[in-house]
This record gives structure tokens, sequence and C-alpha cells, in this order.
């Protein structure tokens, strides 16, 4: 499932949104408060020029009096300096907040990110993720850093310019004020409207990330079948819609734009004409006119910009409503209030009962009555048809997934009133997908045990068969490549079954971890397993003949329900589906003779 583009709650997106950041903000309020003194000083003596320009056009130049022209001059080079200073401490202090605001956010969401439910993940495409935690959070530090600042800045200004106008020739300043009424009101409607574009094209380009990063993870898949045509129809379709939301965006900004460049051009047309005659009226001076025109011209950048910052404000609303998507959604597995760990053996009993599993919004659960008590140091292996409910029942141990009914038990404790941390140290997992990151093969195998020592890593290696990677150019420390291929799929699965066996678990989880080995480092593979599951409680999802030879007990798993459970070689003679399940694959009916003798 992606995430649907349109997003029709008309409240989504409001300027509002951005009170979402304060949290972040607060910690800086110093550098943040710096910041909008330093503007606003900045902006205050940038006005004294018009100020100064008016006494000496009033003053020394009408008066003839060069001795008086000094002084002012030197106050004008004064205030001109003092900007310049206020403008370097303006950045230094929002350049420091943004970028500290910007990873403070990057750090939460990851850890969102990481904390949320297995279930969440496979809801939403890794592109609209990874949107959202890039090009969304740097729109945010980008409209933090520069366009909240000038904002406030230049609306401040506004009301300060347009006082001092009213004060220099009233008439004159309440005709600037009386333009900008319809230049207001524009700005408010432009709000609703640009929202929503700006909400379109942001998840447009989610959409788009996940194409991509599918496109480049599938790339065997795609050349294999000769597909690169179609993929590439099927980017470009969403590349193309992306440009119409892109251009429908454009077209509401360059109206915008247009309005607020054309607004201070005929606004200032008044102002000249306006002036003069008063001027020629003699109800104003030179000096007050090109004081007024100076000062005006001090309000054409806050004008000008007011549409783009806008616009900014209003990306950033929405990326605030994208990002504060993902921190809103619910931990539903996570560490309930007050847990204490507890006592877990090695190895443990763990114990399923009355467990029922229902999918979020799915109508029938995938699981329900699942009774199953592996006692410590056994193995029990899970056998069912495809669908039938067995990754979903693994993923209930480490709560990758939560019981939507009846407690999953370590050693009598229910695993939800066991810290998180701990379960997941104490239950080890190896699924049939074996994914390793871009780090050395140390680190990928210790991944979930970080104090592990060297003999630990040298007999996970070993029970794994992994030794090949003694010969990597730089054995234990060779970095693997992105998704580890540059390995083998079976030398990735024999790394991802060392990670797990790593510092013998109390609980191990194996989902059908053998598959992608050939037959040869199967059967040395499963002579080495075999130690470890000897001392170890092991649930092991089963497709192949060896894999199920290598549990004491089988459970059948028939449509979400375990039917039978027994040795193996009984299920075989007593349980009429279970044969049936066998001979529809020739390798476990292999077994089954194996096993029946
Ligand atoms: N996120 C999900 N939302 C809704 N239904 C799901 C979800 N994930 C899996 N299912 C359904 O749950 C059922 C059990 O899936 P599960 O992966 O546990 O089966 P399995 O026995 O492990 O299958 P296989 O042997 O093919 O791996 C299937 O019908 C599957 O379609």
């Amino acid at each position: 499932m992606t995430r649907p583009a349109e997003h029709p709650d008309a409240e989504q997106g409001r300027l509002s949104a951005l009170r979402r950041l304060l949290p972040f903000a607060r910690p800086y309020r110093g550098l943040i408060a710096l910041t909008f003194t330093g503007a606003l000083l900045a902006t205050l003596a940038q006005l004294a020029v018009p100020l100064i320009t008016r006494r000496i056009v009033d003053g020394p130049i009408a008066g003839g009096d060069r001795g008086a022209l000094v002084p002012l001059l030197g106050l004008a080079l004064l205030f001109g300096t003092a900007e310049a200073a206020l403008m370097f401490l303006r950045r230094w202090a929002m350049g420091n907040s943004s970028l500290a605001i910007e990873r403070d956010l990057r750090d939460t969401l990851y850890q969102r990110l990481q904390r949320l439910p297995v279930g969440f993940h496979e809801g939403w495409s890794s592109g609209q993720l990874l949107s959202r935690a890039t090009s969304d959070v740097s729109t945010i530090r980008r409209f933090i850093g520069f366009g909240a600042v000038f904002l406030v800045v230049n609306l401040i200004t506004c009301v300060v310019v347009g006082t001092l106008l009213v004060v220099t020739y009233w008439p004159l300043g309440v005709a600037v004020l009386v333009t900008s009424v319809p230049l207001i009101a524009f700005g408010l409607g432009f709000e609703k409207r640009y929202n929503a574009q700006s909400r379109a094209v942001q998840d447009e380009q989610g959409e788009l990330a996940t194409d991509v990063e599918e496109a480049v993870q599938g790339i065997r898949v795609v050349r294999a079948l000769g597909r690169s045509g179609l993929v590439f129809a099927r980017y470009d379709d969403k590349a193309l819609r992306l440009r119409e939301l892109q251009l429908t965006k454009v077209r509401t900004l360059a109206v915008i734009w247009c309005m607020f460049e054309f607004h201070p051009q005929i606004t200032l047309a008044v102002v000249l004409v306006g002036g003069a005659l008063a001027v020629n009226a003699g109800a104003l001076t030179i000096g007050g006119l090109v004081g007024f025109v100076a000062l005006f011209t001090v309000l054409l950048w806050p004008i000008l910009s007011l549409g783009f910052l806008l616009a900014q404000a209003q990306e950033t609303a929405s990326a605030c409503d994208r990002v504060g998507e993902l921190l809103d959604a619910p931990l539903t597995v996570a560490d309930s209030p007050g847990v204490q760990p507890a006592e877990v053996a090695r190895p443990a009993r763990l114990r399923f009962e009355d467990v029922g599993f229902r999918f979020p919004g799915a109508g029938d659960p995938v699981l329900a009555g699942i009774d199953l008590d592996v006692a410590p140091g056994e193995t029990v292996a899970l056998v069912g048809a495809t669908g039938s409910g067995k990754t979903t029942l693994t993923a209930l141990v480490p709560r990758l997934l939560d019981v939507t009914r009846g407690r999953v038990t370590l050693d009598g404790h229910d695993v939800r009133d066991l810290p998180l941390a701990q379960v997941r140290s104490v239950v080890a997992t190896a699924f049939e997908e074996a994914t390793l990151f871009s780090m050395s093969v140390r680190e990928n195998v210790t991944l979930g045990r970080p104090g592990a020592t060297e003999a630990d890593v040298t007999e996970a290696l070993r029970v794994a068969q992994a030794d090949f990677v003694h010969d990597l150019p730089w054995g234990l420390d060779t970095r693997i490549g992105e998704q580890g291929l540059s390995l083998s799929g079976g030398q990735r699965q024999r790394l991802a079954l060392a990670r797990a066996v790593l510092g013998r678990p109390s609980v191990l989880v194996l989902d059908d971890p053998l598959s992608a080995l050939d037959v040869h480092t199967e059967a040395l593979v499963e002579r080495a397993l075999r130690e470890v599951l000897a001392s170890t409680t092991a649930l092991v999802v089963a497709h192949r003949a060896s894999t199920v030879l290598l549990a004491d007990r089988v459970a059948l798993l028939q449509e979400g329900r375990i039917t039978a459970i027994g040795r193996h070689s009984d299920l075989l003679a007593e349980v009429p589906a279970y044969r049936a399940l066998l001979s529809s694959s020739a390798e476990l009916a292999g077994a089954g003779e194996a096993g029946a003798r």
C-alpha cells in the first residue's frame, strides 16, 4: 500500500501546522531570539538612512551648509555599518539554530521510524518515508533558517514603515495602506489553493522516489524479464504527472508573484504623482518627498518577498503535516508503562496460549486458537501451506507483531510485560530474506549483540558455515556492498544465520533460513545447527525436508490453526493433511520416507 496523493482533509497543510515545530525550536530559543533581534535591529538601522536623507536634503543641501553635512553622513555610515554587523549576527545565529533543529528533527524521525511497528512499515512505501525524512525535513530547515525570520521581520517592517509613512505625510501614507488591502486579501486566498497544490507535489515526489527505489532494488528481476521499457513507462507516467502538478503550482506562484511585483510599481506611481502635487501645494518639503520615497523603497523587498515567503510557509506547513503523519503514527508495539526486566533462562520455555492475530483492518484473523508449548531446549518445526500463517506466528515471539488475542510467554512472562529490548536480546531471529547492511562483516554479524567476543563471532561463523568470510580481502573487516549484493544469496543467508546464533540466544526463531543454500552447504550448516539447537529453544519454519528433520516435534498449521502436532514420523503416519502437504513437495515427501524409516 502506498499513501494516497490526495488529502481531502481541508485543515491539513494550513499554516497552523507550523505550530508542530515549536517543541523542536524551544531548545534553541536563545539563538532564535538573537536571530529575530539581529534582523529587526538591522531593519531599523536600514530605516534610519531615509530619515537621515530627508534631513540632508532639507538641511545642508537646501541651506548650502556643508559643515552640517559631515555629521549626518557620519551618522548614515554608522547605521550602515551597524546594519552590516547585525546581518552577520543574524546569519550566524539563524544558521546555527536552523541546522540544529533540522538535525533534531531528523534524529526524532529516524528514531520514530525505527520504533514504529513492522505493520506500519508494511503499509507505507519506502519512497514516501524517504522523501519525508529527506526533502520534507530540508524544506522545514530552509523555512526555519530563512522564511520564518523574514516573514516576521518583513511583516514588522511593513507595519513600522506604514506608520512612518503616515507620520511623514498622512494623505500619501493612507493611500499606500489602502492600496495594500486587495493585496492582503489576495494573499489569504492564495494560501488555500497553494496548500493543496504543494501537498500533491510532495506526495507525488514520494511516489516517484518509491519507483526509483524499487527499480534499483529489483534491477535483476526487471532486466531478466526484459521489462525495462515497461518499468520506465510507469516511471515516466508518474514523472509526467509530477510535472503537471508542479506546473499547476508554478502557475499559482506566477500569479501571486505578478501581483506582488505589480503592486509596488502602481503604488510608487501614486506616491510620485501625489508627492509632486503635495510639494507644489507646499504641503510637503522636497526633503519630505525624498524621505517618503526612500522609505517606500525600503518597503519594496518586504512586499515583493511576501509572495515567495507565503509560498515557502505553505510548503513547510505541508511538509510538517507529512512529517507529522509519521511522528503521530501510534507505537502499537511498545514498552508498557513501568515494565521491568524479568529472569528468562537460557534456554527458555516458549508458550503460545490461545493466540490469535488479525492484521489491522483485515476481516478474518490470520491466526486463531494457537496453543503451543515449546519446552526449554526443544525445537519445533512449523509446517504449513503457503499463506497458512507461519511467518506471522514466528513474528509474535520477538514482538515484531503483537498478538490480538491470548498471549505469548517466555518462562511464564507475557512478552508484552517484558521490556522490548530484553525480548529482542533473548530472542534471536533469522529470516528467509537475509538482509545485510553496508557495514563490515563483523558489524553485520554482531548487530544484535554488540558486546559479543571474538570467540563468540568465530563460533557463530563456524555454526553457520560462513568461514568464507576469512577469505574476503579484509577478512571480518570487509565492508559488505549495499544490501550485501557482492555476496551470493547462500553466503548472505549464512551470515544472517551467524547473526542469529551468535551468543546462543534463549530462543531462536528461524524463518526458513536455509532456503538459498546448496545441498552440500545445507548439510554442513544443519550438522552445526544441531549443536546450537540442542542448547536453545527453537521455532523453525520448514519448507524443506532436511529442516523438518532438525526438529523434535512438528506443528502443522492450516489456515491459521495448529491442526496437528507431534513427531514427524507420527504425523506422516496418522495425519492425512500432513501427508497430503508433503506429497505436494517432492522434497518433504522424500524426507517423510526417510523420517518414517
Ligand atoms: N500486512 C498484512 N496485512 C494483511 N494480511 C497479511 C499481511 N501480511 C500477511 N498477510 C496475510 O496473512 C496470511 C499469512 O501470511 P504468512 O506470511 O504468515 O504466511 P506463511 O505461512 O508464512 O506463508 P509462506 O509460506 O508463503 O511464507 C496470508 O494470507 C497473507 O496474505
